[in-house]
């Protein structure tokens, strides 16, 4: 393994194995840290965590436990990925993720770049947009665990953090790799460790890559890995590797828990279709205990559709608008009605593998986090992407292939086009 990689959401793990894949790596997506050693030509790997809500002690533990064991795999870079609308507190995770990695490989100094350009996420004097609203004004002010109030990730980011924060300017950046690198040592010199860069496109992003891709540690969304399969590369540390993708045959369906404005929108746009859609309120998630008979039903409800039509794409979802999530969470309470729905959407997903399905979409991060835990699933295979930020993977040993769609990712008409590219009826 060249490349060890821990990314505190499972949807942004699948985002960051898809820009290594795309970019010529081996990769392979893990789901927890692993148990057994890395298959044998793995170049790179990225386990995903839960980690990104959690108490800082409990996400820095984890992704220490992951980092050692993608070093006793013989990874001697590391990237840790978060998301790239910075989504944190000022309690962390960020700060004290990066900065337990950094003690922990000594490294000298961290970049910190969230910007991902193919997603509209770009930084700027130290400023994270989306699309052309600043961060604090793009709907991520209103998140209901991690309401990002501060675009300036310089300041976010030292509020979390024990040291002081760097900066490297767009006017550096678009000088080229020698002008970064030649920063980013003034920098360290400094004492500032954790360096936060401009970006505004994917070329600013091979540029900080060529010239931090040989640090022992980056961080930042899955763009501020777009340059690193050509550093190893010209390294001849890797030889571009792409693995033929076979997808699975079978029925297929997808299953939503994300509340975000991209989701919203594909829910309604796979029901203007004409695709069958089913919704799970809040009060029938909460009536039954966990284990109750809902999952079966609604599993065999989309079985019904699969027998009517081998073509048939259910849905079945929890989204809602903003207005009714928090009116949701003032009735049942914020965790307790995730933690149901989380556990009720894993469980509607093993009991739609127990009818047969083989193709399958999960749209939301800690959704997805629940979806895989609850399938048992540890290793999967990256294939091609279906929309920026979202490859196709496949299980390792079992007959299933998946797509895991970050909240605001993907266009209108994803859960048609995801099911599609992950094979056939
Ligand atoms: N109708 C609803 N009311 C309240 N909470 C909901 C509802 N539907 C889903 N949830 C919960 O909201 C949370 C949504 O988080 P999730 O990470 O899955 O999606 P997201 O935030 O849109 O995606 P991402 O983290 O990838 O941006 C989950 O815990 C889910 O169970
Ligand atoms: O970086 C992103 O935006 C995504 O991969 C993600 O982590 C969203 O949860």
């Amino acid at each position: 393994m060249i490349l060890g990689c821990v990314a505190d959401d499972f949807t942004g793990a699948s985002d960051l194995a898809n820009t290594l894949a795309q970019g010529g790596m081996a990769t392979t997506l893990y789901a927890g840290v692993p148990e057994a050693p890395a298959a044998e030509g793995v170049q790179a790997g990225v386990v995903a965590l839960k980690s990104r809500t959690i108490p800082p002690a409990e996400a820095v533990a984890q992704s220490l436990a992951a980092l050692d064991w993608l070093q006793a795999q013989g990874a001697l870079s590391f990237v840790f990925k978060y998301c790239s609308t910075f989504d944190s507190t000022d309690a962390g995770n960020i700060g004290p993720v990066a900065e337990a990695m950094m003690d922990a490989t000594g490294a000298a100094r961290a970049l910190v770049c969230p910007a991902f350009p193919g997603a509209g996420r770009t930084v700027y004097q130290g400023h994270l947009f989306v699309g052309d609203r600043l961060l604090s004004e793009s709907g991520m002010e209103n998140h209901p665990l991690t309401p990002m109030r501060d675009p300036d990730i310089r300041r976010a980011l030292a509020r979390q953090s024990r040291g002081p924060v760097g900066h490297v300017p767009l006017s550096i950046v678009e000088r080229g790799p020698a002008a970064v690198a030649e920063a980013m040592a003034a920098e360290t010199q400094a004492g500032r460790r954790l360096i936060v860069a401009d970006a505004l496109t994917d070329a600013h992003l091979i540029d900080l890559g060529a010239a931090a891709g040989r640090d022992t540690l980056i961080t930042g969304g899955s763009g501020v890995a777009t340059g690193l399969p050509g550093v190893f590369l010209a390294q001849g540390l890797i030889s571009v590797s792409r693995a033929r993708w076979e997808g699975v045959d079978g029925p297929g369906a997808a299953v939503a828990g994300s509340v975000s404005r991209a989701t919203q929108a594909q829910v309604a746009a796979h029901r203007a279709a004409g695709f069958a859609a089913r919704t799970v309120t809040p009060e029938e998630a909460m009536a039954q205990g966990d284990g109750g008979p809902l999952a079966d039903e609604l599993a065999d409800w989309a079985a019904e559709q699969w027998s009517r039509d081998p073509a048939a794409a259910p849905l079945i979802y929890t989204t809602a608008d903003p207005e009714a999530v928090s009116a949701a969470q003032a009735r049942h309470g914020r965790e307790a009605l995730s933690a149901r729905f989380e556990s009720l959407t894993g469980a509607v997903a093993a009991a739609l593998l127990a009818r047969g399905a083989r193709r399958l979409v999960s749209a939301g991060g800690e959704t997805s986090g629940a979806v895989v835990a609850a399938l048992g699933l540890r290793a999967m295979a990256i294939g091609p992407e279906i929309d920026p930020g979202v490859p196709a993977l496949k299980a390792e040993g079992r007959p299933l292939a998946l797509a895991l769609k970050s909240g605001n990712f993907g266009g209108p008409a994803f859960f048609a086009k995801a099911l599609a590219a992950l094979g056939k009826p």
